[in-house]
């Protein structure tokens, strides 16, 4: 197709420019003058921005002017947005961080919930970026495992951050668990391996215990990152499971502001259930921008993801490295087999409960080809220590030798993958 010449775009104060980018086409954006914002980090004037695969706003409190190359599949100015309201959100939250730095006490701690698709991923990153951009250190705790905002989908992760978030990536498509990678940002991850919490609720509730206890050792270490807090980003279940998790993770992180985006009914239950406490609950309009995201582009946003993990972006090129890997060398492992059974077909006194959480070890083979692995940084195998030991990053199996037994695996890092203990999810990836 022929190239558009590039297109211009004035917008007034308090505007955003709406742009939904496909796959497989790039999008340059630059901003000619004035002030603008993606999701809270400021962009640069006459510098060229490249989007593939993404749904944008372009949003700008003084006014400013914009070129854009390429073409959108969606593009319009929008003058109705919740920014303001999100603003004053970030300033009643900037309150209570300076308190914690009055009184050297614990900055806030907020817990962002709604359903899917009302931007909650895009609130957080607004939330932390504001928090930045007045020199905090705030820790940005992902719990929506079918995303990976931070690393791969599967994980439950806890980053703190220290820099500003990637206009074009995000939260570090690049980033990993991996030293190597190069990375600004070093996320703590729990492999959970699947893509709802609801798939194995009991784990899911252990790693996110974990996960807490994690944050909290390192609030107590980190002056900067206390003061500052936290911002929990959730998955969209609102649904009775939903409601357990997200009361679990109240506890888990001593959150003490709820914040519902998009849904009167979770926000008149979380206040009737917070009314004696402690926790402020407070209700966020939906931005009209927020795009939904059908099942299709919801994987295709996946496989880029694993890709950039691999390969990364356009902006900065990664080199994954094949390695040759023994099936005796390492020890596949997946966790609650027997919860994908029917509660007849579990063992004779075992309960689901003991199953949900049951180690299994997994013969290699066939069935393993194309598969992503998380490898943990576990060196023992003991049940419980295991699935509670973070991860060091991902393989991917792109060829198995069963004869040889062996098997070529693809990883960020170069040499033998010192780790034996590798953990098998439902994650599959047909590289391209
Ligand atoms: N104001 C906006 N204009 C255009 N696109 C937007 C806007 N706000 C968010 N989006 C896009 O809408 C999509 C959904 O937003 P987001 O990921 O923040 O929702 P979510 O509630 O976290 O979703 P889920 O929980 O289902 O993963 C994303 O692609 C995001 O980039």
């Amino acid at each position: 197709m022929a190239q558009e010449s590039p297109k211009e775009w004035t917008l007034e104060e308090e505007n955003e420019l709406r742009l939904e980018i496909d796959f497989g086409i790039k999008v340059k954006l630059r901003l000619l003058n004035g002030t603008a914002e993606i999701f809270g980090t400021e962009l640069a004037q006459n510098i060229d921005y490249e989007f593939s695969g993404r749904k944008i706003a372009v949003f700008t409190w003084h006014g400013c002017k914009l070129q854009i190359q390429g073409n959108c599949s969606v593009e319009y100015i929008a003058n109705e947005t919740p920014m303001m309201a999100y603003l004053n959100m970030h300033m009643a939250l900037e309150q209570r961080r300076v308190l914690a730095t009055q009184n050297n006490g614990q900055g806030p701690k907020v817990l962002i919930v709604g359903p899917n698709d009302v931007g909650k991923t895009s609130l957080s990153k607004m939330l932390l970026s504001y928090a930045l951009r007045q020199d905090r250190q705030p820790i940005y705790v992902d719990l929506d495992c079918s995303e990976g905002s931070i690393t791969m989908p599967g994980c439950l992760t806890a980053t703190p951050l220290t820099e500003m978030i990637d206009v074009e990536e995000g939260f570090g498509s690049s980033a990993t668990s991996a030293p190597t990678a190069g990375s600004a940002v070093m996320p703590l991850a729990y492999y959970y391996g699947l893509p709802s919490p609801k798939d194995n609720v009991k784990l899911y509730n252990m790693l996110m215990a974990r996960l807490a206890q994690s944050v909290d050792k390192r609030l107590q270490e980190d002056q900067a990152a206390r003061r500052s807090g936290i911002v929990i980003d959730t998955n969209g279940l609102i649904d009775a499971t939903g409601y357990e998790i997200i009361a679990n993770c109240i506890k888990a992180f001593s959150v003490d502001v709820i914040i519902v985006l998009g849904h009167e009914r979770l926000y008149s239950d979380m206040r009737r259930l917070h009314q004696k406490t402690d926790v402020s609950v407070i209700k966020l309009t939906k931005s009209g921008g927020v795009v939904e995201r059908d099942h299709a582009f919801r994987r295709q946003t996946q496989n880029q993801k694993i890709r950039e993990y691999f390969y990364g972006t356009s902006k900065s090129e990664l080199a994954p490295y094949s390695t040759m890997v023994n099936y005796h060398d390492i020890e596949i492992l997946q966790v609650g087999e027997g919860s994908l059974a029917p509660s007849s077909a579990l063992p004779i006194g075992e309960d689901r409960k003991v199953s949900e959480t049951h180690v299994v070890k997994v013969e290699p083979g066939e069935h393993l080809l194309h598969s992503i692995l998380a490898v943990s940084n576990a060196d023992k195998m003991k049940e419980q220590e295991i699935l509670e030991t973070n991860i060091a990053g991902f393989v991917y199996i792109s060829e198995i030798h069963d004869v040889r037994k062996k098997m070529t695996v693809l990883s960020p890092c170069p040499g033998r993958i010192p780790k034996r203990f590798w953990w098998l999810g439902s994650l599959k990836w047909a590289e391209d």
